[in-house]
C-alpha cells in the first residue's frame, strides 16, 4: 500500500436540519452544526470525515465547537505533512490529547478515506470487511404517546427495517414497550435509555424482561461499567453499552466485569475506525456481538458506518437508516438508499460516495483551510 501525506485540511462547518425533531431522554433536537473534515493529500485527492457531534454536550462531553477547536489547535498539526504509512497509525499519533474522541475520529476517518482512494480500494475492503450488503435498523425517538410510537413502529416494519430501536425513559417505558409488543409480538425490538435510570430502578428494568427485547442500551450512567455489571446480573435482557465505551480498554474492562453482553460501536465515540476495528475484534474473540450505532450523521459519517458494518462480527443491524430518513437532501451523491431493510456496501474507492460541493457550499457557515503544522500551544 502507498503511504499518504496530507498537505491541507479544510474544516467545513455546516448547519444541518433533520427532516423531523428527534427526542431522547436528554432532549429534543432538529438542527445542529457539524464539521466535515476534508483531508487533501499531496496529489490533490480529498478524503472526508465528520464530527458526529451536535451543539450541546448532552450525549458526551464534546460539541461541534469543542471538536473544531481541538482539530484546529491540536490534532491537525500532528497529522499534516507527516508520511502516514497506514491509517491504523493515526490513533497513536493523537493520544497526546486526552479523550475528545469525536474530534480525533473526524480527522482519523478522513485519513482512512484519502488513503483508500489513493490505493484505489473501497474502505470496506481496506478494513477486511466480508459483507457486500448489510441489514439496517431504525432508531425511533421518544413519541408523545404509546399509540404514536406503535404507529411509527408500524411504518418502519412496513419499510423492512431489521431492528427497531425505541427510546425509553422513566415515565415513558413499560407502557410504551407493552403497546409495541402487543401490536408486534415478534419483531426484533430493543430499547435505548441513554443513561436515564439508576440501580434504584432495577425492579422497573426487571419488568422489561417479559417483552423479549434484543437488548437494553445504556440504561445507567454514561461513564459507568460497575453498576451495569450489577444490573446485568439482575435482569435477563442483555445490556448493551454505548456511551460507557470510549476505547478498546473500556471494552476490555466491560467484558471482563460482565457489564454488558453486546456493544454498540460508534466510530466517533471511540476515536475512529482503527479503534472501532480493535473493539470489533476483541468482541469477536470473546463471542460478544456488536452493531454500529448512529449519531444522526450526514452521508459522510453514514458511509463510514456502512463500511465498518461490513466486518463479520457486526451481526446485529445498526442504526444506519438511509439518507432520506434524516435529510431533505444529503450532502453525498448518490444518497444512501435501502431496499427492504438492506443497504448495499459501496464498492467505489474510499467511502464510495462523492460530496455534492454545491450542496456543501449552501450549508457551510464557516470554512477554514489549514496547511501548516503550526500550533499556539507547547506540544508534548
Ligand atoms: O443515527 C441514528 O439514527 C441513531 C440516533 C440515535 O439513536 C442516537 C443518536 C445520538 C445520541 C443518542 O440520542 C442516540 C443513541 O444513543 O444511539
Ligand atoms: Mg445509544
Amino acid at each position: 500500500m502507498k503511504p499518504v501525506q496530507i498537505k491541507e485540511v479544510v474544516l467545513h462547518t455546516v448547519k444541518m436540519k433533520l427532516i423531523a425533531p428527534f427526542t431522547t431522554s436528554f432532549g429534543t433536537f432538529q438542527e445542529k452544526h457539524v464539521c466535515l473534515v476534508e483531508a487533501i493529500d499531496e496529489s490533490g485527492i480529498s478524503g472526508w470525515g465528520e464530527t458526529t457531534t451536535s451543539d450541546e454536550p448532552y450525549y458526551n462531553e464534546e460539541t461541534t465547537h469543542t471538536a473544531v477547536y481541538m482539530l484546529k489547535d491540536f490534532l491537525i498539526s500532528r497529522i499534516i505533512h507527516k508520511t502516514i504509512e497506514h491509517p491504523l497509525d493515526v490513533h497513536d499519533m493523537l493520544t497526546f490529547v486526552r479523550r475528545n474522541q469525536i474530534a480525533k475520529s473526524a480527522i482519523e476517518t478522513a485519513v482512512w478515506d484519502v488513503f483508500a482512494k489513493k490505493n484505489n480500494v473501497p474502505l470496506s475492503e481496506l478494513i477486511d470487511g466480508t459483507k457486500t450488503e448489510i441489514e439496517v435498523g431504525k432508531s425511533i425517538g421518544i413519541q408523545a404517546t404509546p399509540e404514536k410510537l406503535v404507529e411509527k413502529v408500524g411504518e418502519y416494519v412496513e419499510e423492512g427495517f431489521r431492528k427497531l430501536k425505541v427510546k425509553i425513559a422513566p415515565g415513558a417505558d413499560l407502557d410504551y414497550i407493552d403497546a409495541v409488543r402487543k401490536a408486534f409480538p415478534d419483531i426484533p425490538l430493543m430499547a435505548d435509555a441513554n443513561s436515564a435510570y439508576t440501580l434504584n430502578d432495577v425492579d422497573q428494568l426487571k419488568q422489561l424482561d417479559q417483552y423479549n427485547l434484543m437488548m437494553i442500551e445504556q440504561p445507567l450512567a454514561h461513564d459507568d461499567i460497575i453498576d451495569h455489571a450489577t444490573l446485568q446480573k439482575e435482569i435477563q435482557t442483555p445490556v448493551c453499552l454505548d456511551e460507557s465505551i470510549h476505547s478498546l480498554e473500556d471494552a476490555r474492562k466491560a467484558l471482563q466485569l460482565g457489564s454488558c453482553r453486546i456493544i454498540n460501536i460508534k466510530i466517533g465515540r471511540v476515536g475512529g475506525l482503527g479503534e472501532s476495528i480493535r473493539i470489533h475484534d476483541l468482541c469477536r474473540d470473546n463471542g460478544v456481538p456488536v452493531w454500529c450505532g448512529g449519531m444522526l450523521e450526514t452521508g459522510i459519517g453514514r458511509a463510514h458506518n456502512i463500511a465498518l458494518t461490513s466486518l463479520s462480527n457486526f451481526t446485529i443491524p445498526g442504526d444506519t437508516a438511509p439518507s432520506s430518513h434524516y435529510w431533505d437532501e444529503d450532502i453525498i451523491e448518490p444518497e444512501v438508499t435501502m431496499d427492504h431493510g438492506i443497504i448495499q456496501v459501496q464498492t467505489g474507492p474510499g467511502i464510495g460516495f462523492d460530496v455534492n460541493r454545491e450542496k456543501l457550499e449552501q450549508l457551510t457557515v464557516e470554512k477554514e483551510s489549514i496547511t501548516t503544522a503550526v500550533t499556539p500551544h507547547p506540544m508534548p
